[in-house]
């Protein structure tokens, strides 16, 4: 059922990642879902650069270097988290928004979308037993110092995938629905 599927998926960390690798098809069917998401305009915003391999070392390289110059209070266990995240992946995703040409939507509308695409991705890699996590820290404003970006193109975070083989855990809310919701 869906709504099991939904309240069953958790982020998974890197550190709970075994070392089993990703096929490509694996990565392949969880981007198919993502382009199933809602758009407004039929814009389709939601874009993806796949690190999968060596380019996996690269990037951690790069975060790990950048949080180093840019770090008000450096930590190497930080710097090394940053090295090391990436490999122990069994590959990480930038997921980026593409504005259209003539921003015909506002900008909030493309976020949406493409975090209605990312959903779907992390919901399929759940059913497909591989656990993932947005991740979010500052040097994904600085992106295209490491890879090409288009005009108008945002990286939103960094979607981090991998097996594992533990029982994740039962997942949390601070509240419930009901103290959510206004019934009008
Ligand atoms: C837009 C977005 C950004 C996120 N960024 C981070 C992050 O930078 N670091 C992190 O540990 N988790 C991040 N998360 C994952 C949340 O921590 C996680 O989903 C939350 O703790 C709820 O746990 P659950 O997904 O297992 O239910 C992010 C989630 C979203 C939707």
């Amino acid at each position: 059922m869906i709504s099991e599927i939904i309240k069953n998926r958790r982020a998974v960390f890197p550190a709970q990642y075994n070392s089993q690798p990703i096929t490509k098809e694996e990565i392949l069917s969880i981007l198919e879902a993502a382009n199933w998401a809602p758009t407004h305009r039929r814009t389709e915003p939601w874009r993806f650069k796949v690190f999968h391999g060596e380019s996996q070392a690269t990037l951690g390289k790069f975060m790990a270097e950048y949080y180093k110059e840019t770090a008000a209070k450096y930590s190497e266990f930080t710097y090394n988290k940053f090295l090391n995240n990436p490999v122990k992946a069994g590959c990480v995703i930038a997921i980026c928004m593409q504005r259209d040409e003539k921003e015909s939507i506002p900008e909030w509308e493309e976020i949406a979308a493409t975090a209605m695409a990312v959903q779907n991705m992390w919901l399929t890699a759940h059913s497909m037993k591989i656990g993932a996590y947005w991740s979010s820290p500052g040097v994904i404003n600085s992106m295209d110092q490491h890879i090409a970006m288009e005009e108008g193109e945002r990286c939103l975070g960094l979607f981090y995938l991998g097996k594992f083989d533990d029982e994740l855990p039962e997942g949390t809310r601070k509240t419930t629905i009901e103290e959510k919701t206004t019934w009008l």
